[in-house]
């Protein structure tokens, strides 16, 4: 088992060494496969790096709008506080009781306002008592309404003082039950009134904090879709209802414009401007977006966005050329959405670091190519020139048969094989009759070709285990391992008869024909496999044949 497995391999570096372009082949193969798979890593690494900037981006801004989120709905659960201190200890000021006066004498009008100072609190509008009896949602409690007035005056107070004149685009508004409201920004008078506090009553946003909807009493977020008579974009609404000694006094809310979420988007941007963020509801319905554009994703992306949002507060997705990732905020029933295209990734650092990797491969791999063409085209004419000057060294060029150095060594290494087989040896000598006279009369060239033909002969009748040679001017020599001496002797009549049997054309319309005298012995006659004998036993019968005639073959000494 271990032998053939040796023998296994050492064929295959044998094929290996008679094909070195296959090693060319292999080492090109595999340093191209390890530089394609070092850029690979590089890539999967660039592509980490550049998914977690990306999360790493969208983090800080994310965290930025969350929390100026978060100043805003304290801003609003202080003024709830405040609205709770103020309804269980009221202020006793004249001015408010006198304010609480009036209101008993406009509570039946249509519509009506009270105001202490316009430009230090902010007025209460309100609507008439048979308004707040129409539906049982609003309550016009005597017993606690002097109170709320108070509180509402007071609260209204610090409202002013928290409304941003530069702010224009928040609202924040106590809407009370009881028939009245306060608003910063809200400029109505007359009837505009009693339309004012009728689209509060009936907005989610107020009816949603009653106490069967929201038993906790915690801030909800309402969004008020764009609508074809009213809002071009949709508006969002922070409320927490105002309970106070278990009666729902009415709904404390903060209307936040797109144009005042955008300004908090972009300030939360500062230097992550890069790419589309957009904010979306929690039916990842879009708000509002960083650019003039929102971000186009079809019903197939819109679902797979969600999906992934479904599973994970925070995360990014491959989408087309685009890669989108999202955040939920914390402080927002919604979810911030970073899309980042392929262009801007191009034109990032990470996109040029890419480029110049793929380049760098694309280079290196061209070169590799270039290269492997060059040294597999060098090796194989080495290839060949070696096996050219391999051949000329072993091989005699006029008769393409072994030259007498190579058949002098094929003969050693075939003898000892025999002689370790257990196999018999023959050496066949074989010289041309009268090869001088045709040289002489026919000239050189055409003793040249008669020694081809020769040799054409000699190879043409021979096993591919035996072997031929010339070893002088017109001398040849044959090898035959594992002949015994009758064959050897049949195959030396066999040649003899086939070089005699046949005109040769020598010259233009000028044949001849040949002869050969061979000598034959064989390691069978004595045991012995010593070539160099063998072979001067063999000449020595060649010069018997000579003797006796010529064009014959003697195979055995006379006794
Ligand atoms: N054309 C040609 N002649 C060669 C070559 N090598 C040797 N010779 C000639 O072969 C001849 C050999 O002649 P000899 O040794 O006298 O032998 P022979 O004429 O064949 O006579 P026998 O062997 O006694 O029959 C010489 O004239 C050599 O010049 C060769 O490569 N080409």
């Amino acid at each position: 088992m271990q032998r053939d497995t040796f023998v296994e391999k050492r064929s295959v570096l044998r094929r290996l060494r008679n094909r070195p372009e296959r090693i060319v082949n292999l080492c090109f193969l595999f340093v191209l496969i390890f530089s394609t798979l070092l850029t690979w890593r590089e890539a999967v690494l660039l592509e980490e790096a550049y998914i977690s900037s990306q999360k790493n981006d969208l983090e800080s801004v994310s965290s930025a709008l969350d929390s100026k989120l978060q100043f805003n709905i304290d801003q609003l659960l202080f003024y709830r506080h405040s609205m709770g201190e103020a309804l269980q200890t009221p202020l006793a000021f004249t001015v408010l009781r006198n304010e609480v006066t009036r209101f008993s004498e406009v509570r039946r009008l249509t519509w009506w306002q009270l105001a202490v100072e316009e430009k230090r609190t902010l007025p209460l509008k309100g609507v008439s008592d048979a308004f707040v009896a129409r539906t049982s949602l609003l309550s016009r409690d005597n017993a606690r309404l002097n109170n709320e007035l108070t509180a509402a005056l007071e609260v209204g107070y610090l409202l002013r003082l928290g409304a941003q004149p530069d702010l224009a685009q928040k609202r924040v508004m106590y809407v009370s039950r009881a028939g009245f409201y306060l608003a910063t920004n809200s400029q109505e008078r007359d009837y505009a009134i009693v339309s004012r506090y009728y689209h509060y009553v009936t907005r989610p946003w107020f009816t949603l904090q009653s106490e069967r909807n929201n038993r906790a009493g915690g801030l909800k977020w309402f969004i008020t879709p764009p609508s074809p008579e009213g809002l071009d974009e949709p508006l969002i609404t922070a409320s927490v209802p105002v309970w106070f000694d278990r009666y729902w006094y009415g709904v404390l809310a903060m209307d936040f414009s797109p144009l005042l979420m955008k300004k908090l988007l972009a300030e939360a941007l500062e230097d992550h401007a890069e790419g589309l963020y957009q904010l979306y509801d929690n039916r990842l319905h879009p708000l509002i977006s960083s650019a003039g554009q929102s971000a186009a994703f079809d019903k197939r992306e819109l679902a797979q966005l969600a999906h992934a949002i479904g599973n994970d507060t925070q995360g990014g997705l491959r989408m087309g050329g685009r890669y989108v990732s999202w955040q939920r905020l914390h402080h927002f029933d919604g979810v911030l959405v970073r899309v980042h295209t392929l262009q801007q990734g191009i034109r990032g650092d990470f996109g040029s670091i890419s480029i110049a990797l793929f380049l760098l491969w694309a280079l290196f791999t061209g070169m590799l190519l270039l290269s492997w063409v060059v040294i597999r085209r060098m090796v194989n004419n080495m290839y060949v020139l070696q096996h050219s000057l391999q051949w000329q060294a072993w091989h005699d060029p006029l008769t393409r048969l072994h030259n007498r150095g190579a058949l002098f060594e094929r003969a050693k290494a075939l003898s000892d094989e025999c002689l370790q087989q257990k196999r018999p040896f023959s050496v066949i000598q074989l010289d041309l009759d009268f090869f001088k006279s045709i040289n002489d009369r026919y000239g050189h060239q055409a003793g040249d070709r008669v020694l081809s033909h020769t040799a054409g002969l000699i190879a043409g009748s021979l096993r591919s285990s035996d072997v031929a040679g010339r070893v002088g001017g017109e001398e040849f020599c044959i090898l035959l391992p594992g002949a015994t001496a009758e064959q050897a002797a049949s195959v030396a009549e066999r040649i003899r008869a086939l070089i005699n049997s046949k005109e040769i054309l020598v010259k233009k319309s000028t044949t001849l024909r040949i002869s050969a005298s061979l000598g034959v012995s064989s390691s069978q006659e004595r045991g012995n496999f010593d070539f160099e004998q063998l072979q001067s036993i063999a000449d020595a019968r060649l010069y018997l044949a000579k003797q006796q005639g010529r064009n014959r073959v003697v195979a055995s000494s006379p006794s």
